[in-house]
């Protein structure tokens, strides 16, 4: 490699031809002697490549660009920079955000509080409560509509299991594993299931229920207070929370598409 006051002073110009004809034939014999089949052997050889670097004679250097396979390898794809510095972000804020992930932390007394929203947000009660709520209602509206709870509910379930078998996030170091009635891929964390059921069952109760605007109000604050608790708790990256509720809005539009009726619920009982 040519020491960089040689390569400044060939690409200023500055220096004397010699030195210049110096750096460009360490760079031509390095291509020619290291990879003879490379492309970028096959680009030196190319008419275009030949006139630019040789015909010209010293005084190119200057307009010289780099071979085009070299900035591939010396800078990593715009993509993978963007996604590592949002990773970076990502694990910086889960950790910063973990304030009661142990009993000892910064906010470690609001432990408990926030283990009873992840409760609030949990599968059990939630189909529990639709199953008891379905047996109790007496006109064919609520029926429908706890119904469509629970069908939302179990296709949450399969969906969620589903992704998480797949990317196989692990959760947090910080996470202490004392999460109530857990599932085997809920060791893995991406996306969070309460954050996909907080976004759906709100999403649901706000267009189904007739509800008063403070609790409407309150609807909305649970969500959000479910999603937040995942990551203070340490249980969540951030990013699996933010996928997570973004996944839960798509699982309510899904649920909407698919909406049994009337007509079609006879037909289900039937079968
Ligand atoms: C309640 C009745 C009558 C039936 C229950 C049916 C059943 C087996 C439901 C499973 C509920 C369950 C264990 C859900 C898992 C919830 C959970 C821990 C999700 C993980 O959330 P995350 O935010 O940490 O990803």
């Amino acid at each position: 490699m040519p020491s960089p006051r040689v390569t400044r002073a060939a690409n200023t110009g500055s220096a004397n031809p010699n030195t210049k004809f110096e750096f460009m034939t360490l760079l031509t014999n390095r291509i020619n002697a290291s990879e003879p089949n490379s492309p970028r052997h096959r680009a030196s050889d190319s008419p275009v490549h030949r006139k630019d670097s040789f015909s010209s004679g010293a005084t190119s250097s200057q307009q010289q660009p780099l071979p085009e396979e070299d900035c591939m390898k010396l800078n990593p794809s715009f993509l993978g920079i963007a996604m590592s510095s949002l990773l970076a972000v990502d694990l910086w804020l889960t950790k910063k955000m973990g304030v009661c992930a142990k009993d000892g932390s910064s906010w470690g007394t609001a432990r408990p509080m926030m283990k009873l929203i992840e409760i609030s947000g949990h599968g059990i009660p939630w189909i529990a409560g639709t199953l008891y709520c379905l047996y109790k209602s007496d006109s064919s509206a609520g029926r429908e509509v706890n119904l469509n709870l629970l069908f939302a509910l179990l296709l949450d379930l399969i969906l969620v299991g589903i992704v998480k078998g797949i990317v196989k996030r692990r959760r947090p170091t910080h996470n202490r594993m004392d999460m109530f009635a857990t599932f085997s891929v809920d060791k893995y964390s991406f996306p969070s299931g309460h954050a996909t059921r907080a976004a759906m069952v709100s999403r649901f109760m706000l267009k189904h229920l007739v509800l008063a605007v403070p609790v409407r109000i309150l609807v909305m604050l649970w969500a959000i207070l479910v999603c937040m608790s995942r990551v203070m708790l340490g249980r969540h990256n951030v990013s699996d929370v933010a996928f997570g509720f973004f996944m839960g809005h798509m699982q309510y539009s899904l649920i909407e598409y698919l909406w049994l009726s009337p007509y079609t619920l006879p037909l289900l009982f039937r079968m």
